[in-house]
């Protein structure tokens, strides 16, 4: 029976990969007993965006093998590394970066982390705006100091699940940064490699804002699995997270998608909705995956004031809500930049 409950799995899609979950490896245990169906399925992301669908589509093949009358499914998840991993034991990096300034693209990497430490994927954090860096005061962390290890590699900080290294946490508070391009570049190689990051599913970078070295230094010294830019909607956002496209384009690194921040605001007394900065604008970058909507929301900013997420803070709000499912949304982007050329048969349980 079991053989015919795996040949029912096999009609079943991946609906981001568009390929059968038996033969994408995904099946870790599959049989029957008693009537009862009892499959396990190995999502490539603990932050899968499709894992009722999944779960739905398995439970209806399961029930359609003669003899089964009931299907218990359960999940497990391993995030799939690249061909070529980003660094040792870090599978994927990813790039937050916008044109303008102000836009929120450090509320939303601290958020993009946060939910998905919550969703238990192993995730780490690296503010690389030197100039700018608000990292850890947005994990409530701005008076920690990042320590050394005994092979004297720099050992992250830890905050809400969250591993994290913040320029904040190394010079002293309130002091500018007076680097040129090289010492920038030997900084932010010190961050990636001379760090004990340790084994992480997602390392992702806060980038300052703009099209500088330190953008063009990450780049060109790891292997990025993709970038998301944040942008508000309105054109002068627009202009500017044009440039920052351009700049991934040319330096070969994937855009994984679109984040539009400060979207629209839903007045908390009357409940009208005003598109504050023409909510949709982010359509006019052309045709990138929209991974959210953001709306400006009152406690995104106390929140990071005050040191935790949003999405943890407040995790039934509008702006934690579509935060959660931008993360989410990010995760499945990588999970199918990953498996988008996979051999025909992977490991089959
Ligand atoms: N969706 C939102 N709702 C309300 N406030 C927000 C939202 N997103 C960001 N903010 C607030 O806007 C301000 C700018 O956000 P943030 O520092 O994240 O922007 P940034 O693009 O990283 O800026 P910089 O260019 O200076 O690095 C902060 O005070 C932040 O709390």
């Amino acid at each position: 029976m079991r053989d015919a409950l795996m040949a029912a799995l096999s009609t079943v899609n991946d609906p981001e990969l568009h390929r059968d979950l038996v033969s994408l490896g995904m099946i870790e245990h599959a049989s029957v007993d008693a009537g009862v169906a009892h499959v396990k399925v190995n999502l490539t992301t603990p932050a899968c965006p499709l894992k009722g669908q999944i779960e739905h589509d398995v439970r209806a093949a399961a029930l359609t093998v003669p003899g089964v009358q009931e299907a218990v499914i359960t999940f497990g998840a391993m995030v799939r590394p690249p061909a070529q991993p980003a660094l040792p034991g870090v599978k994927h990096v990813l790039l937050v970066g916008s044109g303008k300034g102000g836009v929120g693209k450090s509320s939303v990497a601290v958020n993009l982390a946060a939910s998905l430490a919550m969703d238990g994927a192993r995730v780490g954090l690296l503010d690389a705006d030197v100039y700018g860096p608000s990292v850890a005061h947005m994990l409530g962390q701005s008076g920690a100091k990042v320590t050394a290890n005994e092979e004297r590699k720099m050992r992250p900080l830890d905050a809400h699940g969250v591993r994290f290294i913040s320029m904040a946490n190394l010079s002293p508070a309130g002091q500018a940064l007076v680097w040129r391009g090289p010492m920038l570049h030997s900084a932010i190689q010190q961050f990636l490699k001379d760090a004990a990051w340790g084994d992480l599913d997602y390392l992702i970078v806060d980038l300052p804002p703009g099209t500088g070295d330190v953008q063009l230094s990450l780049t060109q010294t790891i292997q990025v699995t993709g970038a998301v830019i944040v942008t508000t909607p309105q054109d002068v956002a627009l202009i500017d997270a044009t440039r920052a496209l351009d700049m991934f384009r040319k330096a070969s690194v994937p855009v994984l998608g679109v984040i539009e921040n400060m979207s629209y605001f839903v007045a908390p007394d009357t409940g009208i909705t005003y598109d504050i900065f023409g909510r949709g604008g982010s359509r006019k970058l052309g045709d990138h995956t929209l991974l959210g909507e953001i709306p400006l929301e009152v406690s995104v900013r106390q929140d990071a004031d005050a040191g935790t997420p949003a999405v943890l803070a407040h995790p039934d709000s509008p702006a934690a809500l579509a935060l959660r499912q931008a993360a989410r949304a990010l995760a499945g982007q990588v999970s199918v930049r990953t498996l988008a050329h996979l051999p025909d048969q992977l490991t089959v349980v």
